[in-house]
């Protein structure tokens, strides 16, 4: 297939920090592959944090996008799609979601839970652990930090040997993950996360002007929608913030 877009070689991984970006269609997802996002990640910014986009949606903008990279001889783009937006007791109706999504070919399924029932939450998790061993389908917790997170939580992502953990916000009004928490407190719960094997991934509401303090909590990628868009995340990516998005984190 040939976009018409032009490709612009990523900077080497090694001098940048890891960028995973939100989009909402094809033409978005080749927007971000073009432009050099390293992990292209599919979700619905119009239905919250953890807005899950419809199967054919998620399958048609995999195919693009793996279309693409084929076209543009790149070895490999790695997208992750979310399940969308559930209760963590809903744990059998997520386990349907995650097995649906992961079968429209995406490299990761990412899975929010709130800290609102931690009891929950760590049972999704664990159930999440036992699922990702058992179908071999990398499965991303993604944790959402607006009022902390649960020392239990911490521990389940832990025991779970998840490929990678996120950390995000639900609120993107209140500032970005890095206002909303005290820097010790991030630093903590990077420094608990991270384990053999398991990359953490920072999110919620990031900036630019941000990124010296991202880069002190050394996260192993860092994700972003509402500094990409102009003004409001719910609408569409916006070229020149991407790019000098890009250009901040090298
Ligand atoms: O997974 C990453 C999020 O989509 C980032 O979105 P945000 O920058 O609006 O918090």
């Amino acid at each position: 297939m040939n976009t018409g877009l032009a490709a612009i070689d990523p900077l080497p991984l090694a001098t940048r920090l890891h960028a995973l970006v939100s989009v909402r269609d094809v033409a978005e997802a080749l927007q971000a592959a073009a432009a050099g996002v390293d992990t292209i990640d599919l979700k619905d910014p119009s239905d919250g944090a953890l807005g899950g986009l419809p199967l054919p949606v998620i399958a048609a903008i995999v195919a693009a996008l793996r279309g693409w990279a084929g076209d543009m001889s790149v070895n490999a783009i790695s997208i992750s799609a979310t399940v969308g937006d559930w209760p963590a007791a809903a744990r059998a109706a997520i386990l349907r979601r995650v097995d649906r999504v992961a079968a429209c070919g995406v490299d990761q399924v990412k899975v929010g839970t709130s800290m609102h029932d931690v009891d929950a939450a760590v049972a999704l998790i664990d159930a999440l652990a036992a699922h990702a061993r058992s179908t071999g389908i990398a499965i991303v917790p993604v944790l959402i930090a607006d009022d902390g997170i649960a020392s239990a939580c911490i521990a389940a992502v832990r025991r779970g040997g998840f490929a990678a953990v996120m950390l995000d916000t639900a609120d993107k009004r209140g500032g970005s993950l890095l206002q909303r928490r005290p820097a010790a407190e991030l630093a903590a719960w990077v420094e608990a996360l991270r384990g053999p094997g398991m990359r953490v991934g920072l999110a919620g509401a990031l900036m630019p002007a941000d990124i010296p303090a991202l880069r002190a909590l050394s996260p192993d990628y860092a994700g972003f929608r509402s500094a990409v868009c102009a003004g409001d995340r719910r609408l569409g990516l916006d070229a020149g913030r991407l790019a000098a998005l890009l250009v901040a984190l090298g």
